[in-house]
């Protein structure tokens, strides 16, 4: 990877921002390198009249130096202040600024692209992630500046003292450097197996959390914890061979170099004295600001561990900026009604196709049903008239203009969703039914409560509309749920509806207040309708048969059955099935 794109990513795409805050930390090790400049001076002054016996010790400038001291204490308390504040706040406003730039960026995204996402994944990057490349671009970045100043300044320090052991100090830096990258890259494979670990830790939570239901309906919550067990297993065992097999031996190894370090610059130095060649002050300067120098390079080395865990979270990163949303136009076009066309459309999820050149035709205000068995291609019929994807041949139009020619915002506000997995949302009843038309009022609110079957339930709540729904609408039965749903779809007017009807069997009476909230829903509007019980749709205007991504029939209720085909045998089998209640 190129510095380049290392630092955009290590800087959450904001590396203008980082800079500046970098350049505070560089005068801030700039002037913390002050003292040692001075402690230098005094030891030098010290020993001077110990070098030429009967010199008198030169107490104005060992004052002078004292009082540089002072004054460097001073200046950077206060610059020390303003760069722990500055950068404090300004790493939180980068990490704070990338978040939101994302949150954005997801939210342009496709609706399909969060149909094929697992939640558990999303919330990772965007918590966890950031929390990684945050923290360690807040301490690492202003150390490596804090390395690259001292180095610079010392190594010009040095050079004037005397080349010789400038080299002996230098030296071992590219001999360790190797180690460490061999090490980066087996840290590398090991975070890789830690963050896999991570992530199945999270997904794992998730879903245990959200399903802990119905694994304890199926006396599987035992057996489904001991699966998430062992991914805690596998994320602590990832851990201590993180540190074991990858961190601990590269600072042990970098450790011992450097030590190598000091033991030869004593030994150059030591010869050269012997031989006239090195005075004691140059000796002693040498070894105090190797010290100086090798320790920072040390803190450098146990970063590695870090950076390499890091890279990863920073890649994820990327990856979700680097996710294009639908292309929008230009200039939306408006469409002339509300009929739905598709021309020849062909649909591929990845590879595989699943819509073969169909032609289907969803007249304005009417009923058009959707029959077929699982995996014929119903649910992806009704995404693609919404523009949850592009279709990968063919065109999808609504009122005649092509959904691509009409922007995101556009389509969906003119299309009602009721889907199977109906979302609420922590919030109240109506704050959720709201959802559908934000400037509704209380009394609109109400209406299309009415309406959808929900006003009565709502109001046998001990807090009625206020009552707030928990997270996924889980303190409320399926039907209660749905009808909301509906209520909402109502309050928003829309006058396409596309309805994925239930498959789950409720009871008769949540069945019949379903169906009542559905005919208010639907009514003069153009609907496409996932029908899964036939009987449900026998008044439909039209129903189109899909068999493999195919139209295997299409017609009435009455067409399909006198012509003796797929439809026929379905409507053969329900009814033997006696699925009926009606
Ligand atoms: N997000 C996705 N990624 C990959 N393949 C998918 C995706 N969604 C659906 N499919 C596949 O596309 C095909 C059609 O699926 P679709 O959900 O449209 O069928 P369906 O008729 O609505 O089925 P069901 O009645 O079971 O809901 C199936 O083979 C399914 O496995």
């Amino acid at each position: 990877m190129k510095i380049k794109e290392w630092f955009q990513m290590m800087t959450l795409g904001q590396p203008y921002k980082y800079l500046r805050l970098m350049l505070w930390c560089l005068f801030d090790s700039i002037v913390m390198s002050i003292p040692y400049g001075l402690m230098l001076g005094a030891v030098y002054y010290l020993l001077a009249p110990l070098a030429q016996p009967g010199t008198a010790l030169p107490t104005t400038a060992l004052w002078l130096l004292v009082g540089g001291f002072l004054a460097q204490l001073i200046a950077y308390f206060f610059i020390r202040l303003k760069t722990y504040i500055d950068a404090s706040t300004g790493y939180a406003g980068i990490i704070k600024d990338s978040q939101i730039t994302l949150g954005e960026h997801l939210r342009q995204l496709s609706m399909g692209f969060y149909s094929a996402r697992d939640a558990g994944d999303l919330s990772t990057v965007l918590l966890r992630d950031y929390q990684t490349v945050g923290d360690l671009s807040q301490q690492m970045l202003p150390q490596v500046a804090v390395i690259l100043i001292r180095f610079v300044l010392a190594a010009v320090l040095l050079a004037a003292f005397d080349w010789r052991m400038t080299l002996a100090v230098f030296l071992v830096i590219p001999l360790a450097l190797p180690f460490a990258f061999l090490s980066l890259r087996r840290m590398g494979r090991i975070s890789a197996d830690l963050q896999n670990a991570q992530r199945e830790v999270a997904s794992g939570i998730l879903e245990y959390v959200s399903g802990i239901q119905t694994l304890r309906a199926f006396h599987m919550a035992g057996a489904q914890f001991q699966s998430l067990k062992r991914s805690f297993e596998r994320e602590r065992s990832a851990a201590i061979h993180m540190e074991t097999g990858a961190a601990a031996p590269v600072s042990m190894l970098g450790r011992f170099v450097l030590s190598c370090g000091i033991g030869l610059v004593m030994l150059t130095g030591a010869f050269l004295l012997t031989r006239g060649e090195l005075e004691p002050f140059y000796y002693l300067a040498f070894l105090i600001l190797t010290l100086t120098i090798y320790e920072p390079v040390l803190t450098l080395f146990t970063f590695i561990a870090d950076f390499s865990r890091t890279r990863r979270s920073g890649e994820r990163i990327q990856a979700l900026f680097q996710e294009r949303p639908l292309p929008e136009p230009e200039v939306s076009q408006t469409p002339q009604g509300t009929d739905i066309t598709f021309e020849h459309v062909s649909f591929a999820y990845g590879e595989k196709e699943v819509l073969h050149d169909i032609s289907l035709q969803f007249p304005a205000r009417s009923v058009t049903a959707l029959v077929g068995p699982s995996g014929s291609g119903k649910s992806t019929v009704t995404r693609l008239a919404a523009r949850f994807w592009d279709v990968t041949g063919g065109a999808v139009r609504l009122g005649g203009v092509d959904v691509r020619d009409m922007r995101t915002d556009e389509i969906l506000g003119r299309i009602s969703v009721v889907f199977q997995d109906v979302y609420l949302f922590h919030d109240s009843i109506e704050a959720n039914i709201r959802m559908g038309k934000p400037d509704a009022t209380m009394e609109e609110i109400m209406e299309a409560a009415k309406a959808a079957a929900c006003h009565d339930f709502i109001m046998a709540l001990p807090d009625g509309y206020q009552t707030i729904v928990g997270e996924g609408g889980s303190t409320l039965s399926g039907g209660e749920k749905q009808r909301i749903s509906i209520a909402r779809a109502l309050l928003k007017d829309a006058p396409i509806v596309l309805l994925d009807e239930a498959t789950a069997s409720l009871d008769p009476e949540n069945e019949v207040l379903i169906q009542q909230a559905i005919s208010a829903l639907v009514a003069e509007k153009t609907v496409i309708v996932i029908a899964h019980r036939l009987q449900s749709i026998m008044s439909a205007d039209n129903i189109i048969v899909l068999e493999d991504g195919w139209v295997a029939e299409s017609g009435t209720h009455e067409q399909l059955l006198a012509r003796g085909g797929i439809y026929a045998n379905l409507w053969a089998e329900q009814s033997r099935a006696g699925i009926w209640r009606l």
